[in-house]
């Protein structure tokens, strides 16, 4: 089994399930051996928890939010995910930066251009020759009325979480692109199955690529 340095990214529509697995793989990491950082973005050292809290809760355009998202997330990967892995750590991310594609980008409607040129200077310099990425993204797919009743009641909405249901399908149409321009980065999940049948799903996609026994 690998002993490498791991970046795994967990991404979806609001409420597809992403977080609920999260815990369990750092559990079957710890389990093998490993060393785990669970975090999440926007969020994971306090100026970006901040930044979260204003992206999450503030009305602004879209090339703010952006902007915020992208500041949080050079924070982030200065402060917590790039030591992680020069430790060896595997690090278990809820959201990186397809998220801003697809909720910026695919969802607001904002220039992709825009947004690639600012991932290639926050996630440039930091790996020789190429931006850093995760290794994996597990991609939890729903339909959106479903993650929104899974949702409903669970707590109070946030920004985002009030949009309504043709957002969520744009933005769940922008994650599907980017999955299919990067197939081997992503593993694509089909979250509408009972939580242990999704639980294998993830599993898999982590013993196929021989990162778990
Ligand atoms: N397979 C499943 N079947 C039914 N309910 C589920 C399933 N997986 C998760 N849930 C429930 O759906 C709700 C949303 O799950 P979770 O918080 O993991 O989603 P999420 O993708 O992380 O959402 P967000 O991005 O908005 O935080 C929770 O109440 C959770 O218990
Ligand atoms: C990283 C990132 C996140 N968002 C949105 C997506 C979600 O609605 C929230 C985060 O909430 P969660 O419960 O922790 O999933 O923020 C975004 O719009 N752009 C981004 O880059």
């Amino acid at each position: 089994m690998s002993d490498q340095p791991l970046f795994i990214s967990f991404e979806g529509i609001d409420g597809a399930g992403k977080s609920t697995h999260i815990e369990a793989l750092a559990q079957a990491f710890t389990a093998a051996g490993r060393t785990v950082r669970c975090t999440r973005e926007p969020g994971g050292t306090p100026l970006a928890e901040r930044l979260r809290e204003l992206a999450l809760n503030q009305p602004m355009d879209a090339l703010t939010e952006a902007l915020l998202m992208f500041a949080a997330r050079r924070d982030h990967l200065v402060q917590v995910i790039e030591p992680a892995l020069a430790r060896a750590e595997v690090v278990l991310c809820d959201r990186f930066s397809d998220a801003t594609f697809a909720y910026q980008g695919a969802g607001r409607g904002f220039d992709p251009a825009v947004l690639g040129q600012l991932e290639r200077w926050v996630q440039g310099g930091l790996v020789p020759g190429r931006l850093r990425q995760p290794d994996l993204t597990l991609l939890f797919e729903l339909a959106p009325e479903q993650a929104a009743a899974r949702l409903a009641g669970a707590r109070v909405p946030d920004k985002f979480e009030s949009q309504p249901v043709e957002f969520f399908r744009r933005v769940a149409q922008g994650y599907a692109e980017r999955a299919e321009a990067d197939p081997r980065r992503f593993a694509r999940i089909d979250a509408a199955h009972p939580r242990e049948q999704v639980w294998q799903s993830v599993r898999q996609a982590l013993v196929a690529r021989g990162w778990l026994p």
